[in-house]
């Protein structure tokens, strides 16, 4: 496959609108499509006898890669198909576009996660075209409806391959990325490879109260109600989590890079944690890494300038940090809240999934760290860390614990920006760096412990 047609199947992709709009609003015609599409760009993947297709729920794509050595525990390699919806207000370039200009690619879905989706294709295709004939079995699950639970693809394929009874070595979604420009005084970039990722809470709450007319309005109103109990779960910061342990191990991993005096007193945390904790709150991106964060969005009431509005709704979206659990902050909200009008409806619950080890015998971490090390040899960190969206990963706690969210790209607060935002794009080198990763890495895979030298150069 030559340089061209190479970004040509991801402005292919991103041209195709699979978006997702809500919790059962999905543009079919075009999830079909894609299907369509991944079969006409990716022949080699699809004829190879050993590579098995399945279609789940109706769009996600389920490819079972069969590896020469059985002995092997297999892997699992997650993206997915679908995109948040991007109006064209605000792009520099129409966001269903795909249009390549000035060495980037640009449009919705080219960092979350249609990357991810055609480079691991990308990277079987053609490894299968050099004869590569993998000694490690692996699954590659492409899911269709992540933007809105994930309950129709990744729940499914996590439930097919229980049934099966597999049970694999370690997972690899998306999720934390190389790091660039997220922390002043740290000018160098670093790799964070998420091994657990916050939980979710979606919360309604809801006053009802008499309605009536206008001109002689109650003291009080359900909208009146509504807006003082949200505001104080806005004013009212769950508590700061930093002590319990996990962005710690990522701080002192990070020690060492700073200048002084931040080297000491990251590499002293037992000392000036609080310290720490306390400026990580200031900024809203480091905050969502120390506490549970709460976050207002829809709001809903009245029917008629001169009504007195008999319902008010809103909803409120948490995420839960690893170290508390649903239950836990449910019962903060209450007494934060504290008034007996306002009834709580949770929508949909999840717990922050378990830990993944990130020790010398884990596997997958591992195999991403030694790859990492090969494809970007500039970055000299690579840590343990907590994904602060969620992932499709958290429906296939059932099949292994080793569970990483990392994609081999630099972010910086910009891209970051992007990212449900607009002008989402991909610089050509960064897509094409992402395919080689993912094509070291199936050859990593295959190794019984150490590197091997001699691999595939693409
Ligand atoms: C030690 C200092 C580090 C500095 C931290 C910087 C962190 C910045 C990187 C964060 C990247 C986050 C990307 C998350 C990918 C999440 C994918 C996603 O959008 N998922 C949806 C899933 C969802 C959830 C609930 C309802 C519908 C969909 C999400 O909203 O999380
Ligand atoms: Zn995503
Ligand atoms: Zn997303």
């Amino acid at each position: 496959m030559d340089r061209k047609s190479c970004t040509g199947v991801v402005t292919g992709a991103i041209h195709i609108p699979t978006v997702s709009f809500g919790p059962k609003e999905l543009n079919t015609t075009a999830l079909a499509e894609f299907g369509e599409y991944i079969h006409s760009v990716f022949p080699t993947v699809f004829k190879t006898s050993f590579v098995q297709h399945e279609v789940i729920g109706e769009y996600s794509h389920l490819f079972t890669v069969q590896g020469s050595d059985p002995s092997l525990q297999p892997y699992m390699l997650l993206a997915h198909s679908d995109v948040v919806p991007a109006p064209d207000e605000g792009w520099e370039v129409p966001p269903f576009s795909g249009l390549e200009r000035d060495g980037f690619i640009h449009g919705r879905g080219t960092l979350d996660n249609k990357n991810s989706v055609m480079a691991i294709l990308q990277a079987l295709e053609l490894l299968l075209l050099r004869n590569y004939i993998p000694r490690r079995s692996f699954f590659i699950a492409l899911g269709h409806d992540e933007e809105i639970s994930g309950h129709n693809g990744a729940q499914k394929i996590s439930a097919l391959l229980q049934a099966r009874g597999v049970q694999l070595a370690f997972i690899v979604d998306e999720g934390n990325f190389i790091l660039d420009g997220f922390i002043p005084n740290l000018k160098k970039p670093f790799a964070i490879i998420a091994v657990t990722e916050k939980g979710a809470i979606d919360l309604m709450l809801q006053v009802n109260m008499t309605p009536g007319h206008s001109s002689a309005p109650p003291k009080e109103t359900s909208i009146g109600i509504l807006a003082a109990a949200v505001s104080r779960l806005e004013q009212t910061p769950m508590p700061n989590m930093f002590g319990s342990g996990l962005l710690k191990m990522t701080l002192q991993e990070l020690a060492h890079e700073f200048p002084f005096p931040t080297n000491i007193i990251l590499s002293n945390l037992w000392l000036f944690g609080p310290l720490v904790s306390r400026l990580m709150e200031r900024n809203y991106i480091t905050n969502a890494l120390v506490t549970t964060t709460t976050a207002l969005t829809m709001f809903n009431a009245g029917v008629k300038v001169n009504v007195i509005p008999p319902v008010a709704q809103a909803i409120i979206n948490f995420r839960v940090d690893p170290a508390q659990t649903v239950q836990e902050v449910l019962e903060l909200v209450k007494n934060i809240v504290a008034d007996s009008r306002v009834q709580f409806h949770v929508l949909s619950a999840i717990d922050p999934p378990p830990v993944s080890p990130s020790d010398h015998q884990a596997l997958g971490y591992q195999l991403l760290r030694q790859t990492i090390r090969s494809v970007f040899p500039e970055v000299n960190i690579v840590a343990p860390g907590i994904c602060i969206g969620n992932t499709d990963s958290r429906h296939y706690t059932n099949l292994t614990t080793g569970i990483y969210r990392f994609n081999p790209l630099y972010l910086n607060p910009q891209s970051f920006r992007s990212i449900h935002g607009i002008n989402e794009k991909i610089s050509v080198r960064a897509y094409e760096t992402q395919v080689k990763f993912i094509f070291e890495f199936i050859q990593n895979a295959d190794t019984d412990q150490e590197p091997v030298p001699h691999l595939h150069e693409l």
